[in-house]
């Protein structure tokens, strides 16, 4: 036997390891590991979610973006406890959303998560004013007779921080969509939930009143502390968070990360890099993009190197029995363009 080859020992170990249940620090509040959701209509199955992998820490302020269909909304269905997964784990806020009760599950979506659709009208309740709007959640959660008070004041703080202060007695039909959507930020907010999730907050508003929404998205974030998804096909609001997660077929495929850097002289600048998604079995799915940029399919050469893996374009079937390239070059070289490069742990 090849001594290159894992023992049944070894096999069963790594089995094992891929089976359990991926450990998450104390600063996770959203973590998702091979999440699947089949809807069953007539007979037939969609896969909406196909083994989703997602971590989102404490305090983070992240747009979800992708192509009609990706599973977006599945997914935040799923975050806010309005949908159950077919398979895998969920947890938010340390809440297991696969093993709750149904007792525990309207607590988690009365406590531990705000919601805010893009239907402005969705939102609020039209015979209320925005203060009654607001303190509506904290009624529902219940409490003693001397919370009437601390509602005032968690009101009287969200219509400060939210700048919707002199909107405080109007009913929702005497709003602008802008101001509609900032009063269902203050309510998702007000029963100081660890996760805010909002599905298109931005869709139904002109390009300035949607920039005014998601400056208040990052008021709550950074000054109330809350960790914020926010779904998206806003190019301004995705190019604007620090992270931007995509999905593709119903699961995590890649993703941006931006920070700013401050170069010798003080002058600030963002700089972005994007990730592809590894999963544990170590598949990855590389953009669509690179692949056709190197008419790349069904198998590509891979090559570890010191500090990275080299992917190239199978060139298999064009080496000659030397093992040179039909072209000459030694085999391995560098594909024209550039080959891309998976990230390396
Ligand atoms: N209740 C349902 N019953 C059957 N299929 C569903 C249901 N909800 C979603 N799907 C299917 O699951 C897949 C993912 O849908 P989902 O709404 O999550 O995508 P999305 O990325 O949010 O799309 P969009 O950007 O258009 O809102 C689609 O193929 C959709 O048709």
């Amino acid at each position: 036997m090849n001594s290159d080859q894992p023992t049944y020992e070894e096999l069963q170990r790594q089995a094992l390891a891929a089976a359990e249940p991926r450990r998450h620090g104390a600063d996770t509040a959203i973590a998702c590991d091979r999440l699947v959701r089949i809807f069953s209509t007539d007979g037939v199955e969609v896969q909406a979610l196909q083994g989703l992998e997602l971590t989102v820490a404490q305090g983070d302020l992240m747009a979800l973006v992708g192509a009609s269909g990706s599973g977006k909304s599945t997914l935040l269905n799923i975050l806010a406890g309005l949908d159950v997964p077919t398979a895998g784990t969920a947890s938010v806020g340390g809440y297991d959303l696969l093993e709750m009760s149904a007792r525990d599950r309207l607590r988690y979506r009365r406590e531990a998560v705000g919601f805010v659709w893009q239907q402005t009208a969705r939102n609020l309740l039209p015979f209320l004013t925005t203060a009654q709007n607001i303190a509506l959640p904290m009624q529902l959660k219940g409490g003693r007779r001397a919370a009437a008070k601390r509602h005032a004041v968690r009101t009287g703080e969200l219509l400060e921080a939210l700048e919707i202060g002199e909107l405080a007695n109007r009913r929702p039909a005497e709003l602008s969509g802008g101001q509609q959507q900032r009063v269902a930020i203050a309510v998702a907010m007000a029963n100081d939930p660890a996760v805010l999730l909002a599905d298109e907050p931005t869709g139904e508003l002109d390009s300035e009143t949607g920039g005014a929404i998601f400056e208040a998205f990052r008021t709550v974030n950074r000054e109330l502390g809350a960790t914020v998804v926010i779904v998206t096909h806003d190019p301004l609001v995705a190019g604007e968070v620090r992270r931007t997660v995509a999905m593709r077929d119903g699961r995590t495929s890649s993703e941006v990360l931006r920070r700013t850097v401050t170069d010798e002289h003080g002058a600030e600048s963002v700089s972005e890099r994007e990730y592809v998604m590894l999963d544990r079995t170590g598949r990855v799915q590389l953009p669509q993009k690179f692949l056709e940029a190197l008419g790349m399919e069904h198998r590509v050469a891979v090559d570890l190197a010191a500090d990275h893996i080299e992917l190239r374009p199978d060139d298999a079937s064009a080496s000659t029995p030397d093992g040179t390239a039909a072209d000459g070059s030694a085999p391995g070289a560098t594909a024209p363009g550039g080959a891309p490069e998976a990230a390396a742990g």
